[in-house]
């Protein structure tokens, strides 16, 4: 089996943990977990808060922001466009410059850099060039691509739409009417909608047919309008009206997607996880772990440290449609292989252009493990069948690590190739699983 199906990766969390851990056993967890975690900042949030404060009034400060592969490599993109990003402590400082080219932008493989970064590179003066991991070039983008073209940005591709491809920024971006295709990622929707108050003539954006992720893009909406910027939803999409970006300071709220594993743990084991700081209201698709939790079985209450999640040592299958929280689909689908019945997650055809073909992944992991697993074209049956050890391969995706993890917890002998694949989210994802199962994480974030 291939330990590094996502090849090369690059940025500054690059072979972290596959330099002392090429291959992770999963730690098994017969008793009852009891623990309160805290997590990391989330990375939706840190890339806008980033994108924002690049082409904002003035400097911003971002509280507690996410420090890991994916944003580490926003910063890096937009400080070769000139923006002053600097850290101090867990904050970061960024100081919005005159935006120049040329420059090369490593993307690695995250969908926010390949998506939001290119309309702020259209701002700039001269040429940007994104590519980023092999498995980059894969990734759909062909949306954002017609969208900037059509808001009159001249772009080099390979005529996919994908990586690598060259932005040539002329120091201003006409925008007005564009129609784009964002069925294969939200991050369309949004890479367009972030930049556009700073468009010439706005951006008036129509759909030619469905999203994925809602909640990301009304993120992305909730994130402009505390910003100052004026955008509404329209029968076919969603207005910008040109205008300044106000500065502003952000506290960035923990990930509440990364929080899935942790408070999987206590299904898988029958025992109790809090996650602190679990915000009052939020835009994170993580909080419907809530809602999806409780169905399968567990008890789910807000405490004064958070939010509580408490398992009863039996799993009830899921059936549900994913379309809004596609990235909790690869800890829910181990859950489900853990369940006591048939499980059918739909609404997820887009997760095949993911970090990987998560479809195809799952459908491999799970089997691995023993449970018989149909594919749908947009989801996924799982059956859970007679448990068995297997080493399995991370795909360069930081979700099937965790999903490894959750595995591991009720199946004694799973293994899982190139563990620092979790960089890309959550650089010391390993060492907080071994604090939950009893040794201390740490005070605090
Ligand atoms: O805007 C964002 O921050 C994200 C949007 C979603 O992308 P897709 O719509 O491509 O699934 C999500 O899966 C990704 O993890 C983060
Ligand atoms: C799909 C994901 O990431 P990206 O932002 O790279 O699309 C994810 O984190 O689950």
């Amino acid at each position: 089996m291939p330990s590094l199906r996502g090849g090369r990766r690059t940025g500054s969390f690059l072979g972290q943990n596959e330099r002392v851990n090429p291959v992770w056993t999963t730690p098994h967890r017969t008793a009852p977990v009891d623990a309160v975690v805290g997590l990391p900042g989330s990375k939706s949030i840190t890339a806008r808060a980033l994108i924002l404060a690049a082409i904002a009034d003035g400097p911003s400060r971002l509280i507690r922001a996410l420090r890991a592969r994916d944003t580490d490599l926003m910063a890096d993109g937009l400080r070769a466009l000139g923006v002053g990003i600097d850290v101090a402590g867990e904050d970061l400082l960024v100081r919005p410059m005159p935006l120049r080219g040329p420059a090369d932008v490593d993307a690695g493989l995250a969908g926010t850099v390949l998506r939001f970064l290119p309309s702020v590179a259209a701002l700039a003066d001269g040429a940007v060039r994104f590519d980023g991991d092999p498995r980059l070039r894969d990734r759909p983008n062909a949306g954002l691509i017609a969208g900037l073209r059509g808001a009159g940005v001249r772009i080099d591709d390979d005529g996919r739409g994908r990586a690598p491809f060259t932005v040539h920024g002329t120091g201003r971006v006409r925008g007005g009417a564009v129609t784009v295709d964002a069925s294969e990622s939200s991050q369309v929707v949004s890479g367009l909608l972030l930049a556009a108050a700073r468009f010439d003539e706005g951006l008036d954006l129509t759909l030619s047919g469905g999203v994925p992720s809602m909640p990301h893009v009304d993120m992305t909406v909730t994130t402009l309008r505390a910003q100052g910027v004026d955008v509404t939803a329209t029968a076919g999409g969603w207005r910008v009206v040109p205008g300044p970006i106000a500065a502003r300071d952000v506290v960035v709220e923990p990930d509440l997607s990364n929080a899935a594993p942790f408070l999987g743990a206590a299904l898988v084991t029958g025992g109790r996880v809090t996650v602190r700081d679990w915000p009052q209201s939020t835009t994170q698709p993580g909080a419907q772990l809530d809602r999806l939790l409780a169905d399968m079985g567990a008890d789910v209450e807000r405490t004064p440290d958070g939010l509580q999640v408490t398992g009863h040592g039996s799993i009830r299958p899921l059936v549900a449609d994913l379309g809004d929280v596609g990235e909790l689909t690869p800890v829910l689908a181990a859950l489900c292989a853990l369940a006591e019945g048939t499980s059918r997650l739909t609404g997820i055809a887009h997760l095949r252009g993911h970090e990987t073909d998560r479809l195809q992944a799952l459908d491999e992991v799970l089997t691995a493990v023993g449970a018989r697993v149909e594919q749908l074209p947009d989801g996924l049956v799982i059956e859970p069948g007679p448990r068995r050890a297997a080493q399995l391969d991370s795909y360069a995706d930081h979700r099937m690590v965790m999903a490894a993890a959750v595995l591991g917890l009720a199946i004694e002998g799973v293994q899982v190739a190139d563990p620092g694949a979790v960089t890309k989210t959550l650089p010391d994802f390993v060492e907080r699983w071994a604090g939950l199962l009893g040794e201390p994480i740490g005070a605090g974030r």
